[in-house]
């Protein structure tokens, strides 16, 4: 369906059947999706359990499930807020189902027991929130997706071939240069997102595809397309398609094959769409004429809606009748059947994947253009820093080597450095947008933790460099700094590693707190507390043990400080104020304050700043930014 057909059918809110889909329009040769290795898929004994968060006891939140889906047949698991439907799905993907949460009981592809590598070549999973990044095309975001995942005997023109089909297939093509959509600019609907996110997957070449809520936030018109499209291509290649869903439309529900209903983790039902009306009437509940079905079976066992126990005992009724029912018999005698059959073996399936170094530089390449175009990531930093230098070379302006200067040169010195590190909070919300789509890629098995600290590394090194470049130039001239071409070089250097250990520090930081405010919160604190023990606002010698000792040496403002205010003072000489009678009047001790001077590298003992440690402070900085980097890695690492 083309976009505009799914802007009208939004827009006019027109009837389901009324859009349905042509997708033979979108009919392409995507046979390299063939699933010829995954016959079934079942899982049986299927249990959840948590540490309940009120009583602390054991609780089944998924008590027995158990369910077979054939190659070429989507199920859709429906039921309740509440009733488990995540906990199922994400059980099924190996996931970790609820926080805390011991999965137990047997998930089997041709009737082979799954391992969690086996399941990441197998299978994709396409999140309710896909994490697209906003400033790519949709022709890019597949063609990323691809590179990430198929293996380097796919030689380019048959990736781009197979890019290609899937944004045909999914009614995508006048949409394929089109950005995805950031906060600023505009780019795909709701329903193409979804579209878009599905597709990437698929693009990954999965036999078993696990889709949470993929019609949420969708009118029925949409919602309607997403499945079509998403059943068409399943049916076409044999995959196994597991969703979630939520209160589908009639016609919505009908794209499905077989339905898991599910009320408080229990089975209520599981089998074929095409035959639950007859099994619900068989049991006592017909649905009446001209009643959408799928909201007559999540009515009967909505529990949420109960006034009187009534429908808690209906709800348990209809388990007991499941439990007892031959439907249930037949579905376990089919999983054993499979399992004592002779399917396919799996156990030596192996997805190929690309060599080691592609998928660090693909992620570099990928951060690269969304580094360009996305203003949030650098383009608000640059008009920021840029802000700041006009403001500070206008504030400090032309300064000179009069003694009343000493102070503001040092006030620059340090309100520069910190402020820079202290804005580099602005980076925040682009890292987290990179983390939950690293998280996502990670979860389909696609990129490591290292390839991701790598590239965001390696990426964000040209930025800051520019930044600092851009910065240094308007204010270190404006408020005239030492004039020297090796001075300015080196308070570069030092604003430079300032920028990259305060990038640093805020990847660890969002490592650590994926939540945007916290994240944010706890930067600006740790940043706070690096300048107040920097040694510009108490010096060294007065500063308490405490801090001192626990975190001035750890503090990479303090070395950069450090470093600028020896680049500044260790060579210069500053002019004392004569007075009456030819005498002077000097306000720093200096060897020189006979002849009415100051030396510089006397001001910097006032702060008990100490000279010939610039390449020691050099290395520590670059050490801060290494322990930094390794944190982070290790917690990602330890958060799998
Ligand atoms: N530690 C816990 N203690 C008590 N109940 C828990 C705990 N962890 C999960 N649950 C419950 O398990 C149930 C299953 O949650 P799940 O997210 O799978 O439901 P869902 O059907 O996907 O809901 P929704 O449609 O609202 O997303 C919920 O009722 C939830 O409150």
């Amino acid at each position: 369906m083309s976009a505009s057909k799914e802007t009208s059918a939004s827009k006019t809110g027109s009837s389901p059947s009324m859009t349905e889909p042509d997708l033979e329009l979108n009919h392409t040769e995507s046979g390299y999706l063939a699933n010829d290795s995954v016959q079934n898929f079942s899982w049986h004994d299927l249990q959840v359990r948590v540490k309940d968060r009120a009583t602390k006891a054991p609780l089944s939140i998924l008590t027995e499930a158990a369910g077979l889906v054939k190659a070429g047949e989507m199920l859709a698991i429906m039921g309740p807020s509440g009733s488990g439907k995540t906990t199922l799905l994400n059980a099924l993907a190996h996931r970790v189902a609820a926080a805390g949460a011991t999965t137990t009981g047997d998930i089997c592809a041709n009737g082979q027991k799954l391992t969690l590598q086996l399941v990441r070549d197998l299978s994709g999973y396409v999140e309710q929130e896909d994490a697209l990044i906003g400033s790519l095309t949709v022709r890019e975001t597949m063609i990323f997706a691809a590179r990430l995942a198929l293996p380097s005997t796919v030689s380019k023109q048959e990736a781009f071939r197979r890019v290609d089909d899937l944004i045909n297939s999914f009614g995508l093509g006048s949409q394929a240069n089109t950005i995805v959509g950031t906060p600023i600019k505009k780019g795909l609907s709701g329903g193409q997102k979804k579209r878009l996110g599905v597709s990437s997957r698929l693009v990954t070449n999965p036999k078993i595809l696990f889709l949470d809520e993929p019609t949420s936030g969708l009118d029925s018109a949409l919602s309607l397309e997403v499945c079509s499209y998403i059943k068409s291509i399943g049916q076409r290649n044999n995959l196994v398609i597991i969703a979630s869903i939520h209160q589908p439309s009639s016609t919505t529900f009908q794209q499905f094959d077989k339905l898991c209903l599910l009320s408080g983790g229990k089975t209520c039902y599981f089998g074929p769409v095409a035959e639950a009306a007859a099994y619900f009437g068989r049991i006592g509940y017909p649905i009446p004429a001209e009643t959408n079905s799928a909201e007559f079976f999540l009515d009967l066992i909505n529990t949420d809606l109960d006034k009187n126990g009534e429908i808690m005992q209906r709800t348990e009724h209809v388990c007991e009748m499941w439990n007892k029912s031959p439907e249930r018999t037949h579905l376990h005698e089919s999983i054993q059947k499979i399992s004592e059959g002779s399917s396919k073996d799996l156990l030596h399936y192996k997805a190929q994947k690309p060599g080691v170094w592609t998928r660090p530089f693909v992620l570099l390449h990928r951060s690269w253009i969304k580094s360009y175009r996305d203003i949030m990531a650098y383009g608000i930093r640059f008009a920021m820093y840029f802000g700041l230098a006009v403001l500070m070379g206008t504030v400090f302006l032309r300064f000179n080597t009069e003694q009343q200067y000493i102070q503001p040169y040092i006030n620059a010195i340090f309100f520069g450095s910190a402020f820079m590190s202290f804005m580099a909070v602005a980076y925040v919300p682009a890292f987290l947008e990179d983390l939950n789509t690293f998280k996502q890629e990670r979860a389909n098995g696609l990129v490591g933790p290292l390839s991701f600290m790598v590239s965001n590394f390696i990426i964000g090194l040209p930025f800051l460099f520019l930044i600092t470049i851009l910065f240094s130039v308007i204010e270190y001239w404006m408020s005239n700094f030492r004039p020297s071409g090796s001075g300015f070089f080196m308070w570069v250097a030092w604003l430079f590693l300032d920028l990259v250990a305060a990038e640093s520090l805020v990847v660890l930081v969002s490592s650590t707190f994926n939540v945007f405010v916290v994240a944010l919160a706890v930067t600006a604190f740790l940043n706070g507390l690096w300048m107040c023990v920097d040694g510009f606002l108490v010096p060294m010698n007065t500063l308490n043990v405490f801090w001192k000792y626990v975190f001035h040496y750890i503090d990479y403002q303090a070395y950069v400080f450090q470093g600028m205010m020896v680049n500044e003072f260790e060579s210069r000489v500053y002019e004392c104020v004569k007075v009456a009678g030819g005498a002077y009047q000097c306000n720093y001790p200096s060897t020189l304050n006979a002849v009415g001077q100051i030396r510089g590298a006397d001001v910097l003992k006032v702060f008990s700043i100490e000279t010939g440690l610039q390449g020691t402070w050099f290395g520590i900085m670059i050490g801060i930014i290494a322990g930094y980097r390794l944190l982070a890695y290790l917690v990602l690492v330890l958060r799998k």
